[in-house]
């Protein structure tokens, strides 16, 4: 166990510190058949980073980038709840620098920051059978730098410093995260997803509000009702209640 500034290494996950790497989930693919704990992978920098939807993601140095391999012993749809308890611990761990106000969890998966994007999460899984082989949690959190060159336009880069919060090693950032992530799956093993989606949900970025998501096909724009047992995104539209599982969300 190591300590840092706040928290302490999460007992049963291991941690791989990398100087540069070409991206910590092309990393956690290669390493997942060998390890015998979770494993959070850091770079300090990547060279092939990527992002939701096939999208490059800008990778300034000072910001985190990490991915947490492990077997959850799960189905696709429960390991892909995973992305909930990741968001639910960013929000925990940021909220240690920058008041808790000015951050909201933005469905599926990013955290924003006065209203920027300060963090992303990408999910990528692996296995033929009924349970995934492997699940890789990857995460970026931009502490130090505004990425430049993002084309994502609804949801502007922030970081955490550009928002007034302190000045954070990413190594000392991973080790509050790795912590509140590990605080995360013990709720969902002792009180299941309800719990998760409660905390998630309380932390929402408008909830209530009409919102539109904008799936592969489609824009469905209507009240941000909930997200549902299964974490499908739920809007009241003129019709009635929609679900929708995967789409990007524009307020
Ligand atoms: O599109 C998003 O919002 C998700 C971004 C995820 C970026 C992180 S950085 C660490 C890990 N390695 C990658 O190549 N991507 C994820």
């Amino acid at each position: 166990m190591s300590t840092s500034a706040h928290g302490h290494w999460p007992e049963g996950y291991a941690r791989v510190v990398l100087d540069s790497v070409d991206s910590t989930m092309s990393e956690a693919a290669r390493r997942a058949d060998s390890i015998t704990k979770p494993t959070w992978i850091m770079a300090k920098t990547q060279t092939a980073a990527r992002g939701r939807r096939g999208r490059p993601w800008v990778v300034p140095s000072g910001n985190l980038n990490a991915t947490l391999v492990f077997n959850p012993g799960a189905t696709p749809a429960e390991a892909a709840k995973r992305s909930f308890l990741a968001a639910n611990a960013l929000y925990q761990a940021l909220a240690i620098y920058v008041p808790a106000e000015k951050l909201a969890l933005k469905w599926p998966n990013d955290v924003l920051l006065s209203g920027g994007k300060v963090a992303g999460i990408l999910l990528e899984s692996s296995g033929q059978g009924p349970f995934v082989d492997w699940l890789s949690v990857g995460i970026g959190v931009n502490l130090r730098h505004v990425p430049e060159g993002v084309t994502e336009a609804s949801f502007a880069p922030t970081s955490l410093m550009a928002a007034g919060g302190w000045e954070v090693d990413p190594e000392d950032f991973l080790t509050i995260l790795a912590d509140a992530y590990a605080t995360q799956e013990d709720k969902l093993r002792h009180f299941g997803f309800e719990r998760i989606r409660d905390d998630w949900l309380a932390n929402a970025a408008r909830l209530g509000d009409v919102i539109t998501a904008r799936t592969g096909t489609k824009d469905v724009t209507g009240i941000f009702d909930t997200i549902d047992k299964d974490g499908n995104l739920v809007l009241i539209t003129g019709t009635g209640p929609c679900a929708i599982a995967a789409a990007d969300v524009f307020f």
